[in-house]
């Protein structure tokens, strides 16, 4: 199995997973934001599944819609191409009607007209990591066009800080810590923001 399946592959449920008793609510869309490996898309889905809330990661939308790879969208239209379909798509999940998590890409940012759409429509997470905890996370980098050796990451990490600092609304530093943990950070953070709350009854 690739890396890119092994990491979208459902996994069996451990038997300590907590589950929420009831399903919660989103007030306000969420998306997650930060470099590549930070946990964006582990974080969201675990956080889902544990408080019963909807979620969406972006480039599993946008493989669906186009019918082909992250990789193959970048290798035939270029990074533009797909800088272009993320921000349709980030709209897109920003007006439903139905509040979502939603895993974002790690270069959301590099677009300005993406910051007006966080403003506008939800609550940013900031997951952070460094270039070196993220590329001990990512095994196989051939699904990530952008993530091309430790030094290019280091540098491309250090451009994008500023405006992924720009855009969150909460911060989360993920250094040592598991998937779950932070899942229950975030989960903190957003109930106290008045973003995630009990269903009401
Ligand atoms: N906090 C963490 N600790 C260890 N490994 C992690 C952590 N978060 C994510 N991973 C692993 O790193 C890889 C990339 O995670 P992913 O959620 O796809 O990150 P992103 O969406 O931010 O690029 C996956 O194999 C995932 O299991
Ligand atoms: O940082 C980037 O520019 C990218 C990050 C990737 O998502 P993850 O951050 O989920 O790996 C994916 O959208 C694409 O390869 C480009
Ligand atoms: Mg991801």
């Amino acid at each position: 199995m690739d890396q890119e399946n092994k990491e979208r592959a459902p996994r069996r449920r451990p038997a300590t997973r907590p589950m929420a008793a009831e399903p919660m609510t989103l007030t306000r869309p969420v998306f997650f934001v930060g470099f590549m490996g930070a946990g964006k898309t582990s974080v969201a889905r675990r956080l889902a599944r544990t408080c019963r809330v909807a979620s969406v990661d972006m480039d599993t939308y946008i493989e669906r819609r186009e019918g082909c790879r992250v990789k193959d969208i970048f290798a035939a239209s270029g990074e533009e191409g797909f800088r272009a379909i993320e921000t349709e798509v980030l709209r897109e999940l920003g007006a439903a009607e139905a509040p979502m998590l939603v895993s974002c890409g790690g270069g959301v940012v590099v677009t300005p007209e993406n910051h007006g759409i966080f403003e506008d429509a939800g609550f940013v997470v900031y997951l952070q990591v460094t270039a070196d905890e993220a590329a001990s996370r990512i095994s196989d980098t051939s699904t990530r066009p952008l993530f091309q050796n430790l030094e290019a990451a280091r540098a491309r990490i250090a451009e994008r800080l500023p405006l992924y600092e720009a855009v969150a609304d909460a911060t989360v530093d993920t250094a040592g810590k598991s998937v779950p943990a932070i899942a229950r950070e975030v989960q903190r953070v957003l109930e106290k923001e008045g973003i995630l709350c009990p269903q009401p009854k």
